[in-house]
C-alpha cells in the first residue's frame, strides 16, 4: 500500500493527467523503456561529442511498441512530471548552496506550497504526486506527512480513527511527522524513555518526551511512549498528539518545540527542519493512541487484539522499502553524472601526440565505474521486487495471515541497510571520478552525497538492521532439522546439506557465465557463513551473550545473504521476456558485473568458505574485465536511459550536451564572492597586511 493511497478519492473528484500542456521535446529514434527508464542503444560507441541534443541525431526517443508489457505505466508520470519540475522557477535549486539556512528552509516552504497548488490545480493523481515530489528534489516536512505520519494512522490506527484523521492528513488541513527517537534513544525503540500515562479519572494520557521530528511545521505528530496504565508497563505504542495551534501556529500548552540545527553539509538535509521537543505534563485524549495492536478501555483496561505488536514497527517496514528504491534513484544519478564526464574528460594519451584519452577508456576507470552503473540497475530491479514483496505482505496482514512479516521485515531491513551503505560510498566513489571538478559544488555531487548519506542512520542504523537480519538467519538455521521448510529468500537454505558440499565447475572464465555458476557461488558463500556463524553460536551457553560476541561476523553473513538475494533478483529479472535488440544482452552483461564484482570484493569469503578456488577467483577478475570493454560503447546510453533531466541532475559535469568546460567558467561567476573585483575586507585586512609588509621591507 502506498504512503497517500487513496487520499485523491477523499477529495478530488476525478483523475485528470497533465494532458498536453507539457512538451515531449524528444524526436525520433529507438529506444527502449526499462521500467521507467530508456536504454537507447547508440550505434556510435557511446562516445557522444559536446553538442547540443539535435546535434548528437537524438539517440533517445521511445516508441509507445517499445514498451515492455511488464512494466507498469510509470515512464510517462515520470517523464511529464520531471519537465513539470524543470520548467516551473519556483523549484529552481542551482541556488541551494549560497542561501542561509533561514532562506533555504522558507524557500523549501515555498517550494512545498507551490507544489501542494500544483498538485490541486492540475488535479494530479496519486503517482504523478509523487513522482513530482522526487523531481522537486528537496527533502520537506512533507515527505514525513505524507511518507510517515499517514502510513503510520493507516497501518496502527483502527477503523474508527482512521476515519477522523486521515481526511484531515489528505487535505493537508493537519501536517503531522513521526515523532519516534530520543535525544537517548533511536536505535532501542523499547528503551524509549517517553512514557504515556492513562489517567482514568479524566479519560487523558500525559506525556514526557524528546523527539526527533519535524521542528517548525508540523501541526500533529505520531509519538511513540511506553503505556502505561493502572501502574504497569505496556511496550511502545503510537499516539497521535496536537503540537501547534490550527489558527496561529503556536505550540500548544506543555509542548517545547524548535529546530535542532545545522546538520551535515551546506543546503542538503538542511532544508528539513529536524527537530526537538518536550512534553510537559501534556494531556490528550485516550481515543488518540492508535489502537490497532491494543485497546485501552474507558476503565484503562488492555485489550490485545489479534495483530502480533511487531506492527507497531510498521511503518519502518513500509519507508525502508521505499528506501531501496530511493538508492537505485540516488545512484543512478551520480553514475548519470561520473559516466558522462568521464566521456568528456580527456588526460594524457597517445605518444605520438593525437588527441588526449577520454578517461572512460582507462580500464582502472571502468573498473570503478562500471560496476557501479550495475549497481543501479540492480537495486532498481530488487526495488521492484521488493515493492512486490511489501504489497503482498500487506494483503496478508489483511487477511490476518502474519506467515510472511518476519521475511518482510529482514527482507526490507537488510536491502534497506545493503543498497544505502553501497549508495553512500558510490555517490563518493563518483565524486573521485570526476577528478578536482567533482569536488565543486557545481558538479551536484557534494550536495548530493550529504543530502543521501543519512539514508545510512535513519529508519534505523544499517549495521543494527543487519543485526535483525542476522536474528532471522540464525533462527532459519536452527529450524532446518526441524522439518520446517525454509521459504522464500531463504529457500536455498534447505539445500544447506548439498551446499556446504558443492563445488564450484569452473574451469574456463567464460563459464562464470551461466546464471547457475553465480547464483550457485554466492548461495553457498551465504549458506556456509551462516553456518559457522550458527555453529559458533551454539558453544555458548548464553545464545544473548553468544550473539553480541559474534556480533562482527553475523552482520558479515547477513550481507552474504542480502547480497544473495539482489543477484537472484537481478537473473530472475532476465528471465523475463525483454524486447528491443540488445537490450537484453546489455542487462546481462550488467548483471555479471554486479555479481563478479562483489565476488571480486568479498573474496576472502568466498575463499576462506571453500566455495571457489584462488583459480576460479583468478578466471572470474579476468571475465570481469572483459566485460568493462562490452559495457563502454553503451555507458552513455545506458545512463540516458535513466532519463533525468539537466534540472534533476543539477550537474555541470553530467550535462546532456557535454558542454561542461564553458558552463564550469559561467557557474564560477555566479558566485557572490565574485560580485565585486575586490573583495569586501581588502580595506580591513587585505590592504593593512600589504602595507605593513611594504613598511617591513623598506626597514
Ligand atoms: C501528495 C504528495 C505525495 C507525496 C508522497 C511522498 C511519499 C514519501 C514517501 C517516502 C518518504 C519517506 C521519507 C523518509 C525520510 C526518513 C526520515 C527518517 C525517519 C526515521 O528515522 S523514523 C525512526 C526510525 N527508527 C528506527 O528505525 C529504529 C530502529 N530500531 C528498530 O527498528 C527496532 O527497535 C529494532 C528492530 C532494532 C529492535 O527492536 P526490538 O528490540 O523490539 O526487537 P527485537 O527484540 O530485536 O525483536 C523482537 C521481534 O520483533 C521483530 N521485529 C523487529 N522489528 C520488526 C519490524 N519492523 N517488523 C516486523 N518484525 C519486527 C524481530 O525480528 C523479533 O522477532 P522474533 O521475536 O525474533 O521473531
Ligand atoms: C537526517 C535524519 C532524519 C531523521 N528523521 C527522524 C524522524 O523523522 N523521526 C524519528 O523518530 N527519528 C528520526 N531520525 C532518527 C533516526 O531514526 C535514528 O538516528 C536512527 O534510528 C539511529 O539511532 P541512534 O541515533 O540512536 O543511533 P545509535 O543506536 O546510538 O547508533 C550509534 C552507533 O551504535 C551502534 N549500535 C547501536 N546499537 C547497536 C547494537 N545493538 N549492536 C551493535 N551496534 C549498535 C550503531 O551501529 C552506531 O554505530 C532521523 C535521523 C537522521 C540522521
Amino acid at each position: 500500500m502506498s504512503s497517500a493511497q487513496g487520499f485523491l478519492n477523499d477529495w478530488v473528484e476525478s483523475r485528470v493527467g497533465l494532458g498536453s500542456n507539457i512538451s515531449n521535446s524528444r524526436n525520433t529514434s529507438v529506444s527502449y523503456n526499462i521500467k521507467g527508464c530508456w536504454i537507447p542503444l547508440t550505434d556510435n560507441g557511446g562516445r557522444r561529442s559536446l553538442g547540443s541534443r539535435e546535434e548528437q541525431g537524438s539517440v533517445r526517443c521511445r516508441r509507445d511498441e517499445d514498451r515492455l508489457g511488464w512494466f507498469p505505466p510509470h515512464f510517462d508520470v515520470s517523464d511529464r512530471m520531471a519537465r513539470l519540475v524543470a520548467s516551473d522557477p519556483v523549484f529552481r535549486k542551482d541556488n541551494r548552496a549560497m542561501l542561509s539556512r533561514k532562506e533555504l528552509f522558507k524557500n523549501t516552504l515555498r517550494k512545498a506550497a507551490h507544489a501542494w497548488k500544483r498538485i490541486i490545480e492540475l488535479r494530479l493523481s496519486e503517482e504523478e504526486a509523487s513522482e513530482m515530489r522526487f523531481y522537486v528534489d528537496e527533502p520537506a516536512f512533507t515527505d514525513l506527512h505524507w511518507g510517515m505520519f499517514v502510513p503510520a494512522i493507516k497501518g496502527q490506527g483502527t477503523e474508527e480513527q482512521q476515519q477522523k484523521w486521515l481526511p484531515l492528513a489528505y487535505k493537508m488541513q493537519i501536517i503531522g511527522c513521526y515523532a519516534q527517537t530520543e535525544l537517548g534513544h533511536g536505535s532501542n525503540v523499547q528503551g524509549l524513555e517517553t512514557t504515556a500515562t492513562f489517567d482514568p479519572e479524566s479519560d487523558e494520557f500525559s506525556f514526557i518526551w524528546w523527539p526527533g521530528g519535524l521542528g517548525k511545521v508540523s501541526t500533529h505528530a505520531v509519538v511513540y511512549a511506553r503505556l502505561i496504565t493502572e501502574g504497569q508497563e505496556h511496550g511502545v505504542h503510537g499516539f497521535i498528539v496536537q503540537l501547534r495551534s490550527l489558527d496561529d501556529h503556536m505550540p500548544l500548552p506543555g509542548i517545547t518545540v524548535g529546530d535542532i540545527g545545522m546538520k551535515f553539509g551546506t543546503g542538503a538535509y538542511n532544508t528539513m527542519d529536524n527537530g526537538v521537543l518536550r512534553f510537559d505534563n501534556v494531556r490528550i485524549p485516550r481515543n488518540q493512541m492508535l489502537m490497532r495492536v491494543m485497546r485501552v478501555t474507558r476503565e484503562g483496561k488492555c485489550v490485545q487484539s489479534n495483530v502480533p505488536r511487531q506492527l507497531i514497527y510498521g511503518t519502518m517496514v513500509y519507508v525502508r522499502q521505499t528506501i531501496v528504491s530511493d538508492a537505485s534513484s540516488a545512484l543512478s544519478r551520480a553514475v548519470c553524472i561520473a559516466t558522462r564526464y568521464s566521456a568528456v574528460r580527456r588526460q594524457f594519451g597517445p605518444q605520438d601526440g593525437g588527441v588526449e584519452t577520454q578517461v572512460i577508456d582507462y580500464k582502472t576507470q571502468q573498473s570503478r565505474l562500471f560496476p557501479l552503473l550495475a549497481s543501479a540497475y540492480a537495486f532498481r530491479f530488487v526495488g521492484e521486487w521488493l515493492k512486490w514483496l511489501y504489497l503482498d505482505v500487506t494483503q496478508r496482514l489483511q487477511a490476518n495471515d502474519f506467515s510472511t512479516l518476519p521475511e518482510a521485515h529482514a527482507c526490507t531491513a537488510g536491502l534497506k541497510s545493503l543498497t544505502t551503505s553501497a549508495t553512500a560510498d558510490a555517490i563518493e566513489e563518483c565524486r573521485k571520478l570526476c577528478g578536482g571538478h567533482g569536488y565543486l559544488s557545481s558538479s551536484g555531487l557534494p550536495e548530493l552525497f550529504a543530502v543521501y548519506v543519512p539514508a545510512c542512520t535513519y529508519e534505523g542504523d544499517n549495521v543494527v538492521l543487519l543485526l535483525q537480519v542476522a536474528r532471522f538467519l540464525m533462527k532459519t538455521v536452527s529450524q532446518l532439522g526441524s522439518g520446517k521448510k525454509p521459504v522464500g529468500t531463504t529457500a536455498y537454505m534447505a539445500r544447506a546439506e548439498d551446499l556446504l558440499q558443492s563445488r564450484c565447475s569452473v574451469q574456463k572464465a567464460e563459464d562464470w557465465l551461466k546464471p547457475s555458476v553465480i547464483l550457485e557461488a554466492f548461495e553457498a558463500r551465504a549458506v556456509r557463513m551462516c553456518v559457522a556463524c550458527a555453529q559458533s553460536l551454539s558453544k555458548f551457553q548464553n545464545p544473548e551473550e553468544g550473539f553480541l560476541e559474534l556480533s562482527a561476523d553475523l552482520v558479515e553473513a547477513a550481507i552474504a545473504h542480502c547480497q544473495l538475494i539482489v543477484v537472484s533478483k537481478f537473473i530472475e529479472k532476465l528471465q523475463q521476456d525483454i524486447p528491443g535488440k540488445g537490450v537484453k544482452q546489455q542487462l546481462q552483461i550488467l548483471c555479471y558485473i554486479y555479481a563478479l564484482n562483489l565476488l571480486h570484493k568479498h573474496l576472502g569469503d568466498f575463499l576462506s568458505t571453500g566455495c571457489i578456488t584462488p583459480k576460479q577467483a583468478s578466471l572470474a577478475n579476468d571475465h570481469l574485465r572483459s566485460l568493462y570493454s562490452k559495457v563502454r560503447p553503451n555507458a552513455i546510453a545506458l545512463v540516458d536511459a535513466f532519463n533525468y533531466t539537466d534540472h534533476f541532475l543539477g550537474s555541470v559535469l553530467g550535462r546532456y550536451d557535454g558542454n561542461v568546460y564553458p558552463k564550469l567558467y559561467e557557474e564560477a561567476w555566479k558566485d557572490p564572492l565574485n560580485d565585486s573585483v575586490v573583495p569586501d575586507g581588502y580595506q580591513e585586512y587585505i590592504r593593512p597586511m600589504l602595507k605593513q609588509q611594504l613598511r617591513n621591507a623598506r626597514l
